[in-house]
């Protein structure tokens, strides 16, 4: 077991220098449960910030707060410095906060291009179809992705084409930030690796990433910082390269208490110079194996 990491300054109670999103004390309770409780989050553009937290931590409400489907109780959302509302989804979308939730949203029954542009199809006088298929093509070639044909039928696709589809159609709508709700779920090896080269392809496009996920490796492969959740409250914020997935877990079921918030090392292109924190254990080799058993991720109350 890895050491437990050094608690330094508490979460700062402002807007972190150079994030393009940042929430202050966000609470939200349901009733007598309190789903958040002053919880703080940044991202900064061409980062990926890992949301990571046992069942019931917290992680989709907060999420659900970010896209305009729950109102916070209390607490501000500063977005591109000024403080925002999100009262609605398409308030969300209209900022540039743009939400890929599990279920995906496709339809089986179309092919890519009529998916990536549903709602928001090209019209001249008629239908573009053409101006469609060139975009599709243009938009995956860009990200990469690896779709045999636009003109399949999404049925037709695999796990994480269909998360690619979804994420590109996500893009049209030309976000600065973008939610990803356990984007390597239920995929295979080979899809994850499709789903997290995708990611990478979307830092590269500087666009701020929060991705929530139960598994360490994929936190661990494709996230600069890792912000832990428990019990709705912040439980740390850690370098994802330079704390071990033994030091996350333990954050994430509670075996550690931290205010921990350690910036990234790697390359920020909003900007800022070196950090004075990330000497610490900047050198450190990720563990051998950092696939963390879900056993160790998912006790606790289940009841999602
Ligand atoms: N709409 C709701 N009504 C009542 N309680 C809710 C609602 N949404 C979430 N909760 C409660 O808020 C708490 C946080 O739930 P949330 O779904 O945000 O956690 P999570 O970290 O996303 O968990 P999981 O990983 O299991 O999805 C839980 O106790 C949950 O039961």
């Amino acid at each position: 077991m890895s050491p437990t990491p050094t608690p330094t300054a508490p979460a700062p109670a402002a807007a972190e220098d150079g994030a393009l999103l940042s929430l202050r004390g966000i609470s939200k309770s349901f009733g007598a449960v309190a789903a958040l409780t002053g919880v703080d989050l940044d991202v900064a553009a061409g980062e990926v910030v890992a949301l990571v937290g046992d069942n019931g931590a917290g992680k989709s409400t907060l999420v659900k707060v970010l896209s305009g489907v729950h109102p916070p109780d209390a607490g501000t959302i500063t977005f591109e410095s000024r403080e925002v509302a999100v009262p609605s989804p398409a308030a969300a979308q209209q900022l540039g906060i743009a939400t890929v939730f599990q279920d995906l949203a496709l339809c089986e029954n179309l092919n890519v291009i009529e998916n990536l542009f549903l709602g928001r199809e090209l019209r001249a006088l008629r239908l573009d179809e053409v101006a469609m298929e060139v975009r599709s093509r243009e938009l995956l070639r860009q990200l990469s992705a690896k779709i045999p044909s636009v003109e399949a039928p999404v049925a037709a696709l695999s796990g994480g084409q269909r998360q690619t589809v979804a994420i590109a159609r996500s893009l049209l709508g030309d976000p600065k930030v973008i939610i990803l709700d356990e984007p390597t779920a239920a995929l295979g090896v080979a899809q994850t690796a499709e789903v997290l080269n995708l990611i990478e392809r979307l830092r590269e496009r500087g666009l701020g990433v929060i991705m929530i996920s139960h598994n360490m490796a994929d936190v661990k492969a494709v996230a600069d910082r890792v912000a832990v959740l428990r019990l709705g409250r912040n439980n740390g914020v850690f370098d994802a390269e330079a704390t071990s997935a033994e030091e996350l877990v333990a954050a994430i079921t509670g075996a550690t208490d931290n205010v921990v918030s350690r910036r990234s090392r790697r390359a920020r292109p909003s900007g800022g110079g070196p950090d004075p924190e990330d000497g610490a254990g900047a050198d450190a080799e990720p563990a051998a194996d950092e696939q963390v058993p879900t056993t160790a991720m998912t006790k606790g109350d289940g009841d999602e």
